[in-house]
């Protein structure tokens, strides 16, 4: 029998906003609780401004916040195990403990919010329905360099996909990449703030193309252009 895992986002009730009620005001922390087993287990939304951002990046989080006072655009909470319902629905259909053992899961991290504030992927996400985008707000910290003095490409990779890969995810439930085009056109200085747009540009039946840049805080320099494919899991092939 086939069992459906392509809840829409949200559906799931993971997206949020000052009218939808989950989105308290800026800078108070947002603890969610998940239950794990029989074990309680308090999570920290990541999403939310720390003393690490810079001024840019608070400045770009208001402005995408009161963006979200209308209703148009949503903020997404990030945690160290990503979208809670997302966790629970991939383990459902496509975790196989005979790979990762249950003691393990509990000490998995999500790789972007597994370094300590600041040092990092210092991000916050937002969602358009309407316009089908995702906006992602990046600031790369000291232990992500490449080049002396720049991000590593292999970081700006992981935020790219992250970002086309949550466009990809709102569209069609559980989603994994299957290719991610990426052209790195000007470095990005450590530290400073990036923009990542992305949006859904076509679906074709499991097949979700995604596409995005990376810009400057000030819109001037572009910095990277990518393309990706995410496919919707199906849930009665293996992953192994
Ligand atoms: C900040 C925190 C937020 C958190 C936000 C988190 C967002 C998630 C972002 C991170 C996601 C990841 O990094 S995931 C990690 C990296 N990715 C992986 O490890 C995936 C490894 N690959 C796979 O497991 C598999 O290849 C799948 C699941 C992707 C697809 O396998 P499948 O389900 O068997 O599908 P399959 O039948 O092969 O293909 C279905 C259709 O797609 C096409 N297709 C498949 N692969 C490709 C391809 N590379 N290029 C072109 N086309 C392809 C096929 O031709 C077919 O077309 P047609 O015949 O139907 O026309």
């Amino acid at each position: 029998m086939l069992r459906s895992c392509a809840a829409p986002l949200r559906s799931l009730g993971a997206l949020r906003g000052p009218r939808g009620g989950a989105c308290p005001p800026l800078c108070e922390p947002r603890p969610a609780l998940r239950s794990f087993s029989s074990e309680k287990v308090i999570y920290k939304d990541f999403s939310i401004p720390n003393p690490s951002w810079s001024k840019d990046l608070r400045l770009l989080f208001d402005q995408f916040m009161k963006k979200c006072e209308d209703g148009s655009w949503k903020c997404l909470p990030l945690y160290k195990h990503g979208s809670l319902q997302r966790i629970q629905d991939f383990k459902t259909f496509f975790h196989d403990p005979k790979f990762t053992k249950e003691d393990v899961m509990t000490q998995t991290r999500l790789f972007t919010s597994s370094f300590e504030e600041g040092l990092g992927f210092e991000h916050a996400m937002f969602y358009n329905d309407v316009e089908k985008r995702t906006v992602c707000l990046f600031q790369g910290g000291l232990y992500l360099e490449g080049m002396p003095g720049f991000l590593h490409g292999g970081a700006i990779a992981t935020m790219i996909d992250s970002t086309l890969g949550m466009s990809a995810l709102i569209a069609g439930g559980i989603v994994m990449t299957a290719n991610l085009n990426i052209n790195f056109k000007r470095p990005i200085p450590l530290c400073s703030v990036v923009v990542i747009n992305s949006q859904v540009d076509k679906v074709e039946g499991r097949k979700i193309f995604v596409s995005g840049n990376v810009q400057s805080a000030d819109e001037k320099t572009l910095h990277s252009e990518a393309t990706g494919l995410f496919i919707q899991l199906d849930p009665d092939k293996s992953l192994t």
